[in-house]
């Protein structure tokens, strides 16, 4: 796809938004739809990267009929004999939550663009390599083939909870019990729970266990998914990107959030409540209330997403920020840290990148000009949100990369009020 950059005239943003479906729970809860057949998901995300999952999982030989948001999903009759390379367009979610699942003893590949085939597999890998299972990453494909069978699984925590929720996916319908044992600080934790509670809409249960050496996950095995229907939440990942710009700007209402969400990026609330802000509940609307921020410490091990978007309100408060443990935010779509760090800085503000922190003076304001969205969706998005804040126009490189997660955000943003032009080509 061709890049189109778009400039923003800088205007506070402000406005009422029905947030789009998780992207998360949409990947969840297509896969386990999926693996029950006859089930539905009403108001799946249509974002790149859960086509990708939906793409997959046909190439997988899942039969599934998407009409509009409505996912509808048949019975499934046999497992594909059908070996074509399964592309992941730039979804590490896809990559990983399918791999266990295609361990039925074909040969398979799966293909991806962009940094995907180079974000880490080693979990994977190194499980693989102790159970015989063949494995093969290379530059522009990952290739597989043997059979997943149950037991004990030593893996890390720091890395991506990702492999976790494959697992996760895979084990229960094997015909044995499993354990997974997380042998390091468990980083994510929540996408593992959000893991769990799509298994159990479909009726698939796994247990935590925690003891002084760490925490485990059992999983019985010889266990079936159940045809279900269900809905997907709204997505908090994708809201912080409005609560910052209300809260930097007019003011923000957000529809479509679950409050008791178990979405971990749900902590945004609190976290801009940290730093200053009016971020509060009234009925079923979340709002962001236009507040004067103030600078804090903020640990993004739990809640990566939220790094990019935390950048920008520190870049605005006064005072200084230090995200920290956020040395994971290096293996996204784009080195995170680093992409950030060079931008804020661009834009005029005091940034200092370590190797796993970012540190930000903020409250000098931000100047416009010219940043790179890094060919990375929250990136932009942060950036869009950052140039409402702007002394001056500001261009950003890659408008397009914003549909991996949200192909919505340009008609959001103009319905907060936000002015800006593309390039010719994506209008
Ligand atoms: O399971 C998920 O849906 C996700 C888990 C997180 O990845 P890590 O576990 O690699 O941090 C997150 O960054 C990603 O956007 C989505
Ligand atoms: C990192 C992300 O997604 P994934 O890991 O699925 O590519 C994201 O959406 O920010």
């Amino acid at each position: 796809m061709k890049n189109v950059s778009v400039t923003i005239t800088p205007k506070p943003l402000s406005g009422e938004i029905k947030i789009m479906p998780s992207k998360s729970m949409s990947h969840r809860l297509a896969i386990c739809a999926a693996l029950a057949g006859d089930s539905r998901v009403r108001f799946l995300g249509l974002s790149e990267d859960i086509m990708a999952t939906c793409r997959a999982l046909r190439g997988l030989g899942c039969e599934m009929e998407l009409k509009g948001d409505m996912l509808a999903t048949r019975s499934k009759k046999s497992v594909s004999n059908d070996t074509a390379p399964l592309d992941c367009g730039e979804s590490g979610s896809t990559l990983r939550f399918l791999i266990p699942l295609a361990l039925d003893g074909r040969r398979r590949r799966f293909t991806g663009r962009g940094r995907l085939l180079s974000r880490p597999q080693e979990e994977y890998a190194r499980l693989f390599a102790e159970r015989e299972i063949e494995f093969i990453q290379k530059e522009d494909y990952i290739e597989l083939c043997g059979r997943l069978r149950p037991g004990l699984f030593k893996i890390r925590g720091d890395v991506s909870s990702q492999f976790i929720s494959g697992l996760l996916f895979a084990l229960p319908t094997l015909g044995g019990d499993s354990r997974i044992e997380i042998t390091t600080r468990l980083e994510s934790r929540s996408y593992i729970d959000l893991t769990l509670a799509a298994l159990a809409e479909f009726g698939v249960s796994a247990e935590w266990e925690e003891n002084k050496r760490g925490c485990a996950l059992n999983i019985p095995g010889n266990q079936r998914f159940s045809p279900a229907a269900v809905s997907v939440e709204g997505d908090f990942s994708h809201a912080a990107f409005w609560l910052a710009a209300g809260t930097l700007g007019g003011g923000a209402a957000l529809s479509g959030l679950k409050k008791e969400s178990k979405q971990g990026d749900a902590k945004i609330a609190e976290l801009l409540r940290r730093m200053g802000a009016t971020v509060e509940w009234s009925g079923d609307k979340l709002h962001a209330v236009p507040s004067k921020l103030r600078g804090t410490e903020i640990d993004v091990s739990q809640t990566p997403d939220l790094f990019p978007i935390l950048a920008v309100l520190a870049a605005c408060a006064e005072g200084e920020t230090r995200l920290i443990n956020a040395a994971r935010l290096r293996i996204k779509e784009s080195d995170r840290l680093a992409a950030m760090a060079a931008e804020l800085a661009a834009l005029g503000a005091e940034v200092k990148e370590g190797t796993d922190s970012l540190t930000v003076a903020g409250g000098g304001g931000l100047r416009g000009g010219a940043a790179s969205a890094h060919n990375d969706h929250r990136i932009a998005m942060s950036l869009a949100v950052a140039a409402s804040a702007c002394g001056g126009e500001l261009t950003i490189d890659d408008a397009n990369c914003v549909k991996k997660s949200a192909p919505g955000f340009w008609k959001e943003y103009r319905a907060m009020g936000g002015s800006f032009v593309m390039d010719k080509e994506a209008q």
